[in-house]
């Protein structure tokens, strides 16, 4: 059977970057440019004032006063010139004066009448920003690839970039299914449970970046869940199918999948939780067949699907940082050795690593407990107190 690595492996081949589009300076922050992005113009565009004060000749100041000729505020456009032996009152930000070259702040003259009273000789430059300080015209601000922070969408705002070309997020269609399902604000019949799965699913979708599609739930019907399907694959980059997957009787989504032309990649991966996942493509567009089990389910967008949306966003890291951790006590795996377990457990100061509560893939509220998976990879029936581990931290986003 497939192992975790291959699987991984081949869902990033087929997860590839989507088109570029520009979109709306508002809209974004968290996006991956598209291309590098230049600077036209520099910033600032003109020098000023980087206080409120006045303008002057630094050769003309020293211990004594000079007259005060007029007010510069910011946003003037037409900005007399500062005459010989003169002074300009200027605002910050205000454009400096032709002939001055040093702005003394309010705080170290005094005022008298027309007059300003100088103290010592001030330095030649102080307090002026000089155009382009911050960014020349003609530089690259934004390499491709670098994911806009607030910061890089303030810089664009500033050398006029009102849209930006980007890799958008990928609209990720998700279809729950099973007779037992109730909405979350249904009291569940006998033989009934909540849809858990589309509430956590849809929440990690945008959480990943994503944009979550809630899809109608779906009954155990092979007509109603290739309706469901096809439907879906018409609005989204990314489906997502939810339990149905495995290998009982009303197991509908492989089939309908295939009888309508969509390629296997694969199904079932030498795991635990999470061994029946697959993935199919169709016209283009990823299918991940996701378990049912609820643990299994998250499990499986944290580990594949996550990494495969962050891809479709043209971000470079994928995978949530990664480090060695202790256990604190003993685990035994349960069955077969040539499997990668995935343990939900909390991380502890120190390394320390203790299981996040009971390990079955009903157990969801284990994933509200744990802050990390411990990887264990196929090999070891048990590992003693003290063994080394890799965790995957899943409160602690890789940013970009
Ligand atoms: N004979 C075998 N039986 C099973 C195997 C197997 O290999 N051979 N694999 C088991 C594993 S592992 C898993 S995981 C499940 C996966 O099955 P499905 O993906 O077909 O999921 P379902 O049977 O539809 O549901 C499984 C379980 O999860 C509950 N569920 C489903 N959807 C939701 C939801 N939206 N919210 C909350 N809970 C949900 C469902 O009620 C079932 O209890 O198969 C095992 N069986
Ligand atoms: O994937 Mo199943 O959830 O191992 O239990």
């Amino acid at each position: 059977m497939l192992g975790y690595g291959e699987a991984l492996k081949l869902v990033l081949e087929r997860a590839v970057p989507l088109a570029p589009r520009r979109v709306p300076l508002m809209e974004a922050l968290g996006l991956a440019a598209a291309e590098d992005i230049l600077a036209r113009e520099p910033v600032p565009p003109f020098t000023n004032s980087a206080m409120d004060g006045f303008a002057l000749r630094a050769a003309d100041a020293g211990p004594g006063r000079l007259p005060v000729a007029g007010t510069v505020p910011a946003g003037m456009a037409e900005v007399p010139a500062l005459g010989p032996g003169e002074a300009l009152r200027i605002m910050t930000g205000a454009p400096v004066p032709a002939g001055a070259d040093v702005i003394l702040p309010l705080e170290h003259v005094r005022v008298e009448g027309d007059w300003v009273i100088l103290p010592e000789a001030p330095r030649r430059g102080a307090n002026i920003r000089l155009q382009g300080e911050d960014i020349p015209a003609g530089g690259r601000v934004v390499p491709a690839g670098a994911v806009l922070r607030p910061a890089e969408v303030g810089v664009l705002a500033a050398i006029g970039c009102p849209e930006v070309p980007v890799r958008p997020r990928p609209r990720v269609a998700v279809i729950t299914t099973g007779n037992e399902l109730v909405d979350a604000g249904d009291r569940p019949g006998p033989g009934q449970i909540r849809d858990a799965n589309i509430h956590s699913l849809c929440a990690q979708v945008l959480a990943a970046g994503g944009v979550p599609l809630p899809r109608p739930r779906v009954e155990d019907r092979r007509e109603t869940v290739a309706r469901a399907l096809l439907g879906a694959l018409g609005e989204a980059d990314v489906v997502l199918t939810n339990g149905g997957i495995s290998v009982g009787d009303f197991d509908y989504i492989k089939a309908v999948l295939e009888d309508n032309g969509a390629e296997r990649v694969f199904w079932k991966v030498a795991q635990k939780p999470g061994s029946p996942l697959g993935l199919w493509v169709l016209g283009g567009k990823l299918i991940f067949g996701i378990p049912g089990n609820p643990v299994a389910a998250m499990l499986m967008f944290e580990e594949y699907v996550r990494p495969a949306v962050r891809r479709m966003m043209g971000y470079r890291n994928l995978h949530r940082p990664a480090r060695a951790g202790v256990l604190e006590e003993g685990w035994t795996r349960s069955g077969d050795a040539r499997r990668t377990e995935f343990l939900r457990v909390v991380a502890g100061p120190g390394g320390r690593v203790a299981l996040a509560g009971p390990q079955g893939s009903g157990i969801l509220s284990g994933m509200m407990r744990a802050n990390a998976l411990a990887v264990i990879p196929e090999g070891p029936m048990a590992l003693e107190a003290g063994a080394e581990v890799l965790l995957h931290l899943l409160d602690e986003a890789e940013d970009h």
